[in-house]
C-alpha cells in the first residue's frame, strides 16, 4: 500500500510508502500507485516517508528514506552515525545499509533474498537459515579491510551510500579497532585517490596508499599460515577464513571424495579452499588451483607447497576450462572422480564455465557463492547440466551490509 500526496513524477518528491519485502541489494520494496519503488535504508513491513531518487525507468522508480512514519519492531538506532537517517541521504556512508536493522533480522531478510533468488532463477525451493560468525552481537568490528577515498579538499572516508562523494566520518564501526586507529580519516591526506587500509591476523595493521608496489603480509587460518599481497583478495571477515574452510570441508560428500582424482580450486586466490581440501585428504591430495591474479597464484604455489600433488596456475578460469576438452582419456577418468571447488567473484562462474566443467563430469562441486543471485543462476545451469544442490549453508559474512555468503555441493546426477 502507499500513498502519494501529489501525483510523483520527478526525483525530489517525498511520498509515503509502505514497503512489502526485501530486494536483492538490500532495498525493500513497496509499491506506488500499482509501480514498484525500491526504497533504500527502510525496514518491509514499516510506514515511511520517502524521496523519490530516480523516475527514469518506467517499470520501477528509487526512493530513499527520509523519515519514518510507523517503525518496525526490528529498527534500532544505525551502528554507524554518519550512515543514518538523522542524515540527508545525499550524506549518508556507503557499505552499512542494514545497520539499522537488528542483527537476526538482517539474517532474516538476507534468507529471504536467497531463497527467493533460488525459487526464482532455479526453481529450487530451499529455505536456509543465515548462521552468524563469532564476533560483536551488534555487527561491529569484523573487516580486517577497508577501502577509504579520498576527494580533491583531502577529505578521507567511505564513499556515501548511492554516489562517489567522500563522506567525513569521526569513526568506522565496522573497521578492527586497529584499523580505525590507523585510517587517516582525522587530518587532510594528500598524494593517492585510494587508501586501504587492512590489519592481517599476523603483524600491524597496516595502509596500502594507492597503487604503491605490493608487499607479502601473512595471515593465519586453524594452524596454517598464508602469504599474500597486501593489496591482494584476502576474506574480508576477520572470521571468515576459518568459517568457509570449515564449512567447504563439512560441504565434501566423503564417499564422492578421492585426493587422488584432478581436483581443482577455481577462483583459488592464494589458496585458503585448496587448503581446507588438503586438511581433509591429507598428504596425497592432488589440487589444481586456477587464479586469474599471476602474485595470488605465486603465494598459492608456496602456500600449498606441503603437497606435492598441488599446482598453482594463472588463467581466467573461463578460458582455462576450455583446455579441459583435450584432456587425455586417464585425466578424464581422474577429472570425472575430482571435487571441483568453485568460489567465483560476485558475477557468479556463468554457463560458459559451468558448459566447459560439465563436460568433464566431475562427481561433486562445492560452490562458495557471494551473490545470491548469481549463485541461483548458476543453481539453474548446473540442474540443467545434471548436478542436484545437495546441502547448502548460508553465513552472514558481511553483518550490516546487505551481502550474504553460501556454501552448496553440486553432485552429479548418479552419484546424488
Ligand atoms: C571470491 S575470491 C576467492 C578467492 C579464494 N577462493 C579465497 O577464498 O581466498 C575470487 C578470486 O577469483 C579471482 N578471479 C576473478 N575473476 C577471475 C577469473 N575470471 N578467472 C580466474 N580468477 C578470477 C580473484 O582474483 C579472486 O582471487
Amino acid at each position: 500500500m502507499s500513498r502519494s500526496s501529489e501525483k510523483a513524477q520527478s526525483p525530489g518528491l517525498e511520498v509515503e510508502l509502505e514497503p512489502q519485502r526485501i530486494a536483492h541489494g538490500g532495498v525493500s520494496v513497496a509499491r506506488l500507485d500499482g509501480r514498484v519503488v525500491f526504497v533504500a535504508d527502510a525496514i518491509p513491513g514499516e510506514r515511511v516517508l520517502a524521496r523519490i531518487t530516480d523516475d527514469s525507468k518506467p517499470s520501477f522508480w528509487r526512493a530513499e528514506t527520509v523519515r519514518v512514519i510507523e517503525p518496525s519492531p526490528h529498527r534500532r538506532p544505525h551502528v554507524w552515525p554518519e550512515a543514518a537517517l538523522e542524515r540527508d541521504p545525499d550524506d549518508r556512508a556507503g557499505g552499512a545499509e542494514f545497520g539499522h536493522i537488528a542483527n537476526e533480522h538482517q539474517r532474516e531478510l538476507k534468507a529471504a533474498v536467497l531463497a527467493e533468488a533460488l525459487q526464482r532463477f532455479a526453481g529450487i525451493e530451499r529455505p536456509t537459515e543465515v548462521e552468524a560468525l563469532p564476533g560483536e552481537a551488534d555487527g561491529t568490528r569484523w573487516r580486517t579491510r577497508v577501502r577509504l577515498h579520498v576527494d580533491a579538499d583531502g577529505t578521507v572516508g567511505p564513499y556515501a551510500a548511492r554516489s562517489h562523494r567522500v563522506i567525513r566520518t569521526a569513526g568506522l564501526p565496522l573497521v578492527t579497532a586497529a584499523i580505525e586507529e590507523i585510517a587517516p580519516i582525522r587530518e587532510p591526506f594528500a598524494g593517492a585517490d585510494t587508501v586501504d587500509v587492512l590489519a592481517p591476523s599476523e603483524g600491524e595493521a597496516r595502509l596500502v596508499i594507492g597503487r604503491q608496489a605490493p608487499t607479502a603480509i601473512r595471515e593465519r587460518v586453524g594452524g596454517r599460515e598464508f602469504r599474500l599481497d597486501d593489496g591482494g583478495f584476502w576474506q574480508v571477515h576477520a572470521a571468515a577464513p576459518e568459517t568457509l574452510s570449515a564449512a567447504v570441508r563439512d560441504a565434501v560428500d566423503p564417499d564422492l571424495f578421492d585426493p587422488r582424482a584432478a581436483n581443482l580450486d577455481l577462483y583459488g586466490g592464494v589458496g585458503l579452499l585448496a587448503a581446507a581440501l588438503g586438511d581433509l585428504a591429507g598428504p596425497a591430495l592432488r589440487i589444481t588451483s586456477v587464479e586469474s591474479d599471476a602474485r595470488a597464484t605465486e603465494h598459492a604455489a608456496g602456500n600449498l607447497a606441503e603437497w606435492v600433488g598441488a599446482r598453482a596456475e594463472t588463467a581466467r578460469v573461463e578460458r582455462w576450462v576450455r583446455g579441459l576438452a583435450d584432456a587425455g582419456a586417464a585425466e578424464r577418468a581422474r577429472l570425472a572422480d575430482a571435487t571441483v571447488i568453485l568460489d567465483p567473484p560476485r558475477s557468479g562462474a556463468g554457463r560458459a564455465v559451468l558448459e566447459a566443467l560439465a563436460e568433464v563430469r566431475p562427481a561433486q562441486i562445492v560452490y562458495v557463492a557471494c551473490d545470491p543471485v548469481a549463485f541461483a543462476r548458476d543453481a539453474g545451469t548446473l540442474a540443467g547440466l545434471g548436478y542436484t544442490l545437495g546441502p547448502l549453508r548460508a553465513f552472514d559474512l558481511f553483518p550490516n551490509t546487505h551481502h550474504v555468503e553460501a556454501v552448496g555441493r553440486f553432485v552429479r546426477e548418479g552419484h546424488a
